[in-house]
């Protein structure tokens, strides 16, 4: 869909892409970004999205940016994802606001409270049209995450926007996140006749699940 920075780089161990005999691995391709404070869990997102697996142990900030590719099938099209993980640090935001500009997926990732700085730094340098998801990971850790949830709930309808919490420790809600902004970029690219409207606000309500609850109440 777009000719992001890195679309026909290779990493370590990933093969280059190319199409089998039989054609494309994929249908269509969506720029997605994580962006958000460090330590917030966006890369270990994407690990347990990319590879099902959680890193745990000795935190090891990005540097600058990364990515990483997975294709998913949503309503029988294949969408290939290309997840840019950007570092937290301040000191490489310059870096990760070049590549703003042609990401059509947006994760925001909060920690303990959610962040409108961010909101407003997406309004500033990605396409207008860019869809946007506000998540609160680490939703298996039990304290203040109720206070958080309240928080993200109200912050993503303030800016209508789709939230939820996650954790990409126990894997909750991880695939759900990426697979809603697949499906969102699957509709746009192209609705069939008969297809209903889609609406990512209501998939996100009607999919999502919430942590199960608290010692307090
Ligand atoms: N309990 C719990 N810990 C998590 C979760 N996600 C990440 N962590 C931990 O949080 C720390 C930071 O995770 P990262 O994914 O590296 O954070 P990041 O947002 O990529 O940070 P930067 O690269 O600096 O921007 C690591 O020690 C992880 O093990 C989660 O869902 N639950
Ligand atoms: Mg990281």
């Amino acid at each position: 869909m777009t000719g992001t920075p890195g679309t026909a780089a290779t990493r370590d161990g990933e093969a280059p892409e190319r199409s089998p005999p039989c054609g494309p691995s994929h249908d269509l391709t969506g720029k997605v970004m994580l962006l958000g404070d460090s330590g917030v869990g966006k890369t270990c997102l994407l690990i347990r999205f990319r590879d099902g697996a959680f890193l745990s142990g000795t935190f090891i900030a990005t540097v600058g940016i990364d990515f990483r590719n997975k294709v998913v099938t949503v309503d029988g099209v294949r969408v290939k994802l290309q997840i840019w993980d950007t570092a937290g640090q301040e000191r490489f935001r310059s870096v990760t606001h070049a590549y703003y500009r042609d990401a059509q997926g947006k994760g925001l990732w909060h920690g303990a409270t959610p962040q409108p700085a961010w909101l407003t730094e997406i309004h500033e340098y990605a396409q207008r049209d860019v869809v946007i998801m506000l998540l609160g990971n680490k939703a298996d850790v039990s304290s203040e995450r109720v206070i958080r949830s309240e928080d993200g709930e109200m912050l993503a309808r303030e800016y209508g926007v789709p939230f939820m919490e996650t954790s990409a420790k126990t894997g909750m809600n991880v695939e759900l996140a990426f697979l809603a902004i697949a499906k969102e970029l699957k509709y746009r690219a192209g609705r069939q006749a008969d297809e209903p409207s889609f609406q990512i606000r209501d998939y996100v309500e009607s999919q999502k699940k919430r942590p199960s609850c608290c010692s307090f109440l």
